[in-house]
């Protein structure tokens, strides 16, 4: 059985977060939401941690973050040491940065993104595997920027 999916969202992120878990609901796709749960003002770096952590530790296979714009807990996600998070609001990024990137976590801003292209760019990105080969060396060289 594969891993869950991990969830988190801050406030404004907490409608579209709500939409992704229905739709995983639909489709079967295991999920663990790290909140919010009720989409009261919270902080973004905060909601990061838990969902970005469970994935560090191979608890979670990704995870899926949203905030308004989906910058601050892309930024707050890609501090935390093995995390490869994309900030995406087109297909091209939320296919590529799995092709190329191996991103292990997708961000989405819920005041930027609809439900209707949330739910598509989140299919998009956990069914497009990594292509490996010349890819894997950049990834080496930017998780060895983490060790600097
Ligand atoms: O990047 C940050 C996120 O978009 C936050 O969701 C946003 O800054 C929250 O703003 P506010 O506190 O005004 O709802």
């Amino acid at each position: 059985m594969s891993k869950p999916v991990a969830l988190a969202a801050d406030h404004g992120g907490y409608e579209l977060k709500e939409a992704i878990r229905k739709h995983l609901d639909e489709i079967s796709v295991a999920y663990k939401d790290f909140g919010s749960y009720t989409g009261e003002a919270c902080d973004y770096p905060d909601m990061a941690e838990a969902a970005c952590r469970a994935v560090v530790a191979g608890e979670c296979d990704k995870a899926l973050l949203f905030c308004g714009t989906g910058v601050g807990i892309s930024m707050s996600a890609n501090k935390i040491r093995g995390i490869r998070a994309c900030c995406c609001s087109d297909a091209f990024s939320a296919e590529y940065t799995r092709r190329h990137n191996d991103a292990n976590a997708l961000c989405m801003g819920g005041r930027v993104v609809g439900p209707g292209l949330g739910v598509y760019l989140v299919d998009l990105f956990l069914n497009t595997p990594f292509e490996g080969g010349r890819h894997q060396r950049r990834i080496d060289k930017m998780m060895a920027l983490e060790a600097k």
